[in-house]
């Protein structure tokens, strides 16, 4: 920890993002057991906000959450909000959402060069990291403890929190709507059927008109 204290602008740590010189911002977060909180209502999940982390039990879609049992559970997972989001938009199963708040307590930028080949998640997981505030990347895999108490032999200081880009919100993309302006298509379709039929109609016109006279 020998760079611990040392104070580092955003597009610096950014500059080290190859595999032979990897820096990584990732945030330190802590629980804050007060505000736990817990909800069971997904529907007003897009009014949650980021600095939530939730613990998700996925269950069969035929089960309602009031009988739910530790049967019915599919899987127990930490993830973040963006992770969710999509879950709730892709996921046919049934969730149940735990929220805990969060509270940033520090930004800590870890020089990870030495650690790349070495990474359990691999390496390329680590180099999409780079260039940005990775802790959402890092909290959605669920790293144990182990992993946790690992990155302080990494750690070369802060970022200046300031510098850091702001991330933006996630917003889940709109469904495609399937009644968007067909009206040119269909006045594209009554013309096809409609020119031929006055052609045919104006030559027959004149046809009867020349023979008449
Ligand atoms: C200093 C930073 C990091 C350290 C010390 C670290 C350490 C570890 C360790 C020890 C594991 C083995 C599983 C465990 O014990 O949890 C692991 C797995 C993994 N890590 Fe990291 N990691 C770091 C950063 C990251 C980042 C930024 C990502 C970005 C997504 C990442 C993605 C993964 C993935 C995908 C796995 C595999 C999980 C699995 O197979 O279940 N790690 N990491």
């Amino acid at each position: 920890m020998s760079g611990e204290g040392k104070v580092f602008n955003f597009s610096e740590v950014a500059s080290h993002n190859n595999r032979h010189d990897l820096w990584l911002i990732i945030s330190g977060k802590a629980i804050s057991g007060s505000s736990k909180r817990t909800t069971y209502d997904i529907v007003g999940i897009e009014m949650l906000c980021d600095d939530y982390i939730y613990t998700v039990l996925y269950a069969h879609s035929s089960c309602r959450y009031a009988s739910l049992s530790s049967h019915d559970l599919i899987a127990h997972s930490t993830i973040s909000f963006l992770r969710l989001s999509e879950h709730l938009l892709y996921a046919c199963n049934f969730l149940i959402v735990v929220g805990e708040r969060l509270r940033v307590v520090s930004t800590k930028v870890y020089d990870v060069t030495k650690f790349v080949e070495d990474h359990p998640g691999g390496d390329e997981v680590l180099l999409s990291s780079t260039g940005m505030d990775a802790t959402d990347d890092f909290e959605d895999v669920g790293h144990s403890d182990s992993a946790r108490e690992m990155m302080s032999e990494y750690v070369i200081g802060e970022v200046d929190q300031s510098t850091v880009p702001q991330r933006t919100r996630y917003k889940a993309p709109r469904q495609p709507s399937y009644n968007q302006d067909k009206t040119a298509e269909f006045i594209i379709k009554i013309l096809q059927f409609l020119v031929p039929i006055a052609i045919l109609g104006l030559a027959f016109g004149i046809r009867l008109y020349t023979k008449s006279t």
